[in-house]
């Protein structure tokens, strides 16, 4: 799988460019990180990405096709969206929910089978939420919410998973829990994932790559480790920041302290 955007340029019908040429690529087993201050357009970028916005130039291409060409099967069998888990006021459990995650692949008046449900079980496995398969989803936290949102992308099978801050509004416990399930997608069965993100410290730790906007609709990408630098963070959130990386037992970490207001 390789996803690509080239040349992609947007702006919103009431105002100015939001997007201007911003281009990247993303294959199998990658991890990228979208950063970019408040209004930069991360959230524009992941929506026009996935041909829920359109393009005004540019395009979006799936394994080389641009993705207007695509069906919308064809698409969303390949792609999974994990919007923010913000409250939900559906009674649904935990299950029900993850079970919407197959409707890519069930009619609108079939019944999932077992294979559905096979899917949706092995997805909250995979996530480590097959306790919370009763509950209603109406009465979990964040963190239990977001790992629902995420199983249900899961359980559609994709190769491309596209997450809207997942660590949002998490603990740090359950910000660890989330890092932790998108790299080992990636490292163990190849799933792709694209996150917008306001920790760089988050993409340092797991993303392969990362886009860094710099809030007039530009971006650069490239690797995390040559993107997110101290010079493009202060250009980018005018923030100075320290970079530096500390050993842990055999671990290294990377810590990113913001400073002062520039
Ligand atoms: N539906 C809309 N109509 C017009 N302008 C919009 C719309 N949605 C967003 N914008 C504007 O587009 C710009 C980018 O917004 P967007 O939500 O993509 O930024 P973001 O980087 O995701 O921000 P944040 O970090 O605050 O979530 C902002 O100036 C915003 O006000």
């Amino acid at each position: 799988m390789i996803f690509d955007v080239e040349g992609g340029c947007f702006s919103y019908p009431s105002g100015d460019g939001v997007l201007n040429d911003v281009s990247f690529s993303v294959e199998e087993g990658d991890v990228m990180a979208i950063l970019g201050p408040n209004g930069a357009g991360k959230t524009t970028l992941l929506r026009c990405m996935m041909g829920l916005l359109p393009w005004r130039t540019g395009c979006s291409r799936l394994d080389g096709r641009d993705i207007r060409e695509l069906s919308a099967g064809e698409l969303w069998r390949k792609v999974a969206y994990v919007p923010q888990a913000k409250g939900m006021a559906f009674s649904y459990s935990a299950e029900e929910m993850v079970l919407l995650g197959r409707s890519a692949y069930v009619s609108t008046i079939g019944q999932p089978s077992k294979a559905d449900l096979a899917s949706a079980r092995m997805a909250m496995e995979i996530v480590g939420i097959s306790y919370l398969r009763d509950k209603p989803c109406c009465r979990m936290s964040g963190g239990e919410l977001q790992m629902v949102l995420i199983a249900r992308a899961l359980a559609a099978e994709p190769e491309l998973l596209v997450l809207d801050e997942p660590e949002s509004n998490l603990d740090y416990r359950n910000q660890l829990i989330v890092l932790d399930v998108i790299e080992k997608l990636a490292r163990e069965r190849g799933i792709c994932s694209i996150f917008n993100t306001h920790y760089p410290a988050h993409a340092l730790r797991i993303a392969t790559k990362s886009l860094l906007m710099d809030g007039c609709g530009h971006a650069s990408f490239g690797d995390s480790k040559s993107i997110i630098n101290e010079e493009a963070m202060r250009s980018s959130f005018s923030v100075n920041v320290r970079i530096d990386r500390i050993n842990v037992d055999s671990d290294v970490f990377d810590l990113v302290v913001p400073l002062h207001v520039v």
